[in-house]
C-alpha cells in the first residue's frame, strides 16, 4: 500500500458515491501495464484530452509521475472558450477526467469513468496553464477512487478545478467493441 507524499487538500468535492468504502486500500503503482493498453490506448493520438491528432483536443502533456501522483499541463486554448476569454467548464472537467483515468491506469488495470464530479473554484483565462495532478484514494472490487486538481499558473498556485471520480474496471472487451462500431 503506498501514501502519496502530496499535500491533501482539506475538502474535496467527493460524494458519497466518490468517497472509497472504510478499508479500501491504494494498490502499489504497477503501471501502466503495456499489455492492457495494446499499444492503442496508451498514447492515442486521437485522444481528445491528450491526443496530437485532436485539432480542439486539450493536448494535456504529462510531466511526470512519483509517489502514485500523476502529473500534467494544459495551456487553454481559443477553442477551450465558454465565455469570452475563459475556460469552458466542461472543459475543464474533461481535463480532469483524463487526470483521473490516467492515475486509474497507473494502478495496471484498464478502468472507465462511471461517475465524475467537479468544483469549479475560480475561472481559467484561455492562454493560462493549468497545472494537473491526481491520485488514487482507495479500490474496492472493481471500483477505484481517484482525486484530483488544477492550478492557476504554477504547480502551488491557486486552486482552479478539484475532482472526484468513481472509475471502474472494464474487460479489453470494452474498448476493442468501442473501436469496431
Ligand atoms: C502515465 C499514465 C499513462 C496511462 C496510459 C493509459 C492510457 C489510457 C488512459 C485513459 C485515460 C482516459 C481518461 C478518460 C476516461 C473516460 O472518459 S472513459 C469514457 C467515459 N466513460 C464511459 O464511457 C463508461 C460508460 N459506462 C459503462 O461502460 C458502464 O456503465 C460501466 C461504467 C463499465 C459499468 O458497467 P458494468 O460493467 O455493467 O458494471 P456495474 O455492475 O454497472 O457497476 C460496477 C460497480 O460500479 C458501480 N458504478 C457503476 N457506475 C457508477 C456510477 N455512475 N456511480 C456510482 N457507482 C457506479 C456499480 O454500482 C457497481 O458497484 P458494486 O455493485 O460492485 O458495488
Amino acid at each position: 500500500m503506498t501514501t502519496p507524499s502530496v499535500d491533501r487538500l482539506p475538502a474535496g468535492p467527493a460524494s458519497s458515491r466518490t468517497t472509497p468504502p472504510p478499508g479500501a486500500a491504494v494498490p502499489e503503482e504497477a503501471g501502466p501495464d503495456p499489455r492492457l493498453t495494446d499499444g492503442v490506448l496508451a498514447g492515442y493520438a486521437g485522444c481528445f484530452g491528450c491526443g496530437e491528432e485532436s485539432p480542439h483536443g486539450l493536448r494535456l502533456r504529462r510531466t511526470g509521475h512519483a509517489d502514485g501522483v500523476v502529473r500534467a499541463e494544459y495551456v487553454v486554448q481559443r477553442a477551450h472558450q465558454g465565455a469570452p476569454g475563459l475556460a469552458h467548464g466542461g472543459v475543464l472537467a474533461t481535463a480532469m477526467d483524463e487526470m483521473l483515468g490516467w492515475a486509474a491506469w497507473l494502478l495496471g488495470r484498464r478502468y472507465v469513468t462511471g461517475r465524475l464530479e467537479t468544483d469549479f473554484l475560480r475561472p481559467v483565462p484561455v492562454g493560462a496553464t493549468l497545472h494537473l495532478r491526481a491520485w488514487c484514494r482507495g479500490v474496492d472490487g472493481r471500483k477505484a477512487y481517484l482525486e484530483g486538481e488544477g492550478r492557476v499558473g504554477a504547480p502551488d498556485g491557486p486552486p482552479a478545478v478539484r475532482a472526484a471520480g468513481l472509475f471502474v474496471e472494464v474487460p479489453r472487451e470494452h474498448f476493442t467493441k468501442e473501436r469496431m462500431n
